[in-house]
């Protein structure tokens, strides 16, 4: 049996981790935990939503691939994609566009991109603020480069990735469905 890794990727606000989240509960598809420097919101956990690291700390890993975002770097590393394909042999991670295009250049088919998006933008906004984000935070990130640049697929994945207009849950989550079917027919996986 092969090994896939779902990679989440969209604006901030879009719902990564919503979908991770939801691909760990139905189908028991284990989340890559990545490293950051930012603080921990109110309900995150250390090794659980992330490794949160100190500027000193975070340069001890090996990265596949890191990133800044907003201020704060962020980094995926080999040992967490192995932790992660020893539980599932399908694993999901949460990625901006950047490491999206990594993965896909360094794991080729192994890789399958999800690109979440909204038709509003103004909804993100909301999300965020919903989700307890602190305002100046918010606003930070709103205006960041990186933001601009994740509200759209990049052409680098355009020709692989999956796009969902995560309007809707109900309706995202029957496209996320029919990508499990398909990744469990590709690698024979139940
Ligand atoms: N379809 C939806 N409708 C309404 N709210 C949603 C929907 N999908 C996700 N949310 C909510 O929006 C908020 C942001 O979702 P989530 O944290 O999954 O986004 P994200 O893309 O991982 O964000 P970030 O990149 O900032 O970490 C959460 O509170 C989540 O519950
Ligand atoms: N390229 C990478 N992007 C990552 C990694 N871990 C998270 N992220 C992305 O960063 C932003 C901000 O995340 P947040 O949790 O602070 O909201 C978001 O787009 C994540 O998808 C990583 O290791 N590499």
């Amino acid at each position: 049996m092969q090994n896939k890794l779902i990679v989440v990727t969209g604006p901030t606000g879009s719902g990564k981790t919503t979908v991770t989240e939801y691909l760990n509960e139905k189908y028991g598809i284990a989340q890559v935990i990545t490293h950051t420097t930012r603080e921990p919101r109110s309900n995150e956990q250390n090794g659980k939503d992330y490794y949160f690291e100190t500027n000193e700390s975070f340069q001890n890993n090996h990265y596949l691939e890191q990133v800044e975002y907003s201020g704060f770097h962020y980094g995926s590393s080999y040992e967490g994609l192995r932790r992660a394909w020893l539980k599932s042999p399908v694993a999901s991670i949460v990625l901006d566009t950047a490491g999206a295009i990594t993965y896909a250049n360094k794991l080729g088919d192994e890789v399958a991109i999800v690109f979440l998006h909204v038709t509003n933008v103004e909804v993100l906004k909301h999300r965020l603020l919903k989700r307890g984000d602190n305002v100046d935070i918010v606003e930070r990130r709103l205006q960041s480069p990186e933001y601009k640049r994740d509200l759209h697929l990049p052409k680098q994945l355009k020709p692989d990735a999956i796009e969902i207009t995560n309007d809707d849950w109900k309706m995202a989550r029957i496209k996320i469905d029919n990508l499990v079917k398909q990744i469990k027919n590709e690698i024979e996986w139940n």
